[in-house]
């Protein structure tokens, strides 16, 4: 199998306590977070005795079957993965919730996010003894609370939490209760519901509206929330903070419908849009959204620009990941399959095309040849985001340099290259001024601009990691 989306994504996570129906809620709200990673995802529970967890390949439709979610029926607490890697191979070994057995007590552990010093930090307990089961970049944060003498469960968590850098939204089941934690800088999204009384945690809105929960509020760069009998507990596991949320998730990754701050993914796309119109000075007959995620953009650009917004391309909604094989040839291939003009929509016209972002450029070359094939006079491509130049380190797969187009070619030259008659990109200013008109405090662009906002230690990309680790 293998995924030919541009742009990766980046693992979902869940978590719920107390509830009569955790498993079976902790599978519907993966299932909405699917977008999220498609390559493996489970479920680990726990009845304050011991934990008990299934997991496996694929959709989750495919990882878990009913019989394995039968089994898990009954246990109060809950939480839950789907799987994009970022840190070691696409193996079962990798598949998270990870559970790991002990004397002391079982743990259950998911991550979305990625760090940037697990290499280090692995070679210093290997050295020290400790044997990695996996070559994910989570297992570290296992043996790092296991190694810690504290007789206190939070001071361990705490103590390891300070000892791993890098992008994490983690939820951690024991007997004992179920922790939340985000790092300082809060680059991957976390949010706090409520359902039947129980709280929840889930990477987006979107899996609390799937399982009718009530979404409470976004979880804060640093914190660090305990789940238990005794209630609630909120606290920090640091007290820095450096609000640096992923532009990305605005533009592309985050479902439409989920929420920010009580913002939609969808108004803020709308609102790049807009800024897109403000600054990119092209007249044209119609405007075209690539569906699905640009469409909201292309809706802001049509209403500030006053250019109407027409259905020009059609997504085939079945294409979307399987059963290619990898290169462009592969690549250029599932774009055709997956993405057609609809003639009598763009013959003659002078179009703009709005995309949210350009990788490869493979989408945008496709596109225009398709447009100009089925008559269209002009073709303009608008990115609502800046040009994407660097690869990254927190836990999204954006390629690397030699794959990214705008990490070596200038806007012209790009402009060539896909055929456009022109090429707009957003500037990083205006898409800030929009972050921060939705109350955003601070936002990760360093795919755009190189300015990593946490140091990179060991500076491998994740296919390098995964070649370190090979084997293990
Ligand atoms: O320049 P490229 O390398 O072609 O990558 C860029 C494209 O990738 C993404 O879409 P994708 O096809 O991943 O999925 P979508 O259908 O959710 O927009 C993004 O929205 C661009 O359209
Ligand atoms: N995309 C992610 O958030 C991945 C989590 C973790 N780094 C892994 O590779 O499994
Ligand atoms: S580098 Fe880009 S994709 Fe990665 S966290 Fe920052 S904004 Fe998101
Ligand atoms: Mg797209």
């Amino acid at each position: 199998m293998y995924d030919i989306r541009g742009l990766n994504e980046e693992c979902g996570i869940f978590g719920v306590y107390g509830h009569p129906n955790a498993a079976e809620l902790t599978y519907i709200a993966l299932h909405s977070l699917q977008h999220r990673g498609q390559e493996g995802g489970g479920i680990v529970c726990s009845n304050e005795e011991y934990l008990f967890g299934a997991r496996g390949m694929g959709l989750l439709t495919e990882a878990l079957s009913r019989e394995q979610l039968t089994s898990l029926h009954g246990f109060p607490h809950a939480i839950g993965h789907v799987r994009y890697a970022t840190s070691g191979g696409s193996e079962l070994s990798n598949v998270q919730p990870f559970l790991f057995k002990s004397h002391k007590g079982d743990l259950g552990l998911a991550h979305n996010g990625n760090l940037v010093n697990a290499m280090s930090v692995r070679e210093a307990l290997e050295d020290d003894g400790a044997i990695f089961q996996t070559s994910s970049d989570t297992e570290t944060l296992a043996h790092l609370i296991r190694k810690n003498k504290s007789p206190d469960r939070k001071t361990r968590i705490k103590t390891a939490l300070r000892q791993i850098k890098g992008a994490f939204a983690f939820v951690i089941l024991d007997e004992e209760a179920l922790t939340i934690a985000l790092d300082d800088h809060g680059v991957r999204p976390l949010m706090l519901g409520m359902i039947d009384g129980a709280y929840c945690v889930a990477s987006e809105t979107c899996a609390f509206t799937a399982i009718g929960a009530e979404y409470i509020r976004d979880i804060e760069p640093g914190e660090l929330i305990t789940l238990s009998e005794a209630g609630i507990d909120f606290d920090r596991y640091t007290e820095a903070s450096h609000p640096n949320m992923c532009s990305m998730e605005y533009i592309y990754f985050a479902r439409a419908d989920s929420e920010f701050r009580n913002t939609s993914t969808y108004t803020i796309r709308k609102s790049l849009g807009q800024q897109l119109a403000r600054e990119m000075d092209v007249d044209a007959d119609i405007v075209i959204g690539v569906p699905d995620s640009s469409l909201a953009a292309a809706k802001g650009f049509s209403e500030e620009s006053g250019i109407p917004q027409e259905q020009g391309l059609l997504k085939n909604r079945y294409v979307g990941r399987t059963f290619l094989s990898k290169g462009q040839e592969a690549r250029e291939r599932a774009v055709r399959m997956k993405l057609s003009p609809v003639r009598d929509v763009v013959e003659g016209k002078r179009i703009i095309v709005i995309d949210d972002s350009i990788v490869r450029g493979t989408t945008s070359r496709y596109i225009v040849k398709a447009l100009k094939k089925a008559g269209a006079k002009e073709v303009h491509m608008g990115v609502s985001s800046p040009p994407l130049k660097n690869p990254c380190f927190y836990g999204i797969d954006v390629s690397t340099h030699a794959e990214i187009i705008a990490s070596s070619k200038s806007t012209e030259e790009i402009r060539r290259e896909i055929g456009a008659d022109s090429l707009s990109y957003l500037s990083v200013d205006a898409m800030h001024d929009v972050y921060h008109s939705y109350g955003s405090k601070g936002q990760c662009d360093a795919c755009f601009t190189g300015n990593y906002p946490i140091e990179i230690i060991d500076r491998l990309l994740p296919q390098e990691k995964d070649q370190k680790t090979k084997g293990v």
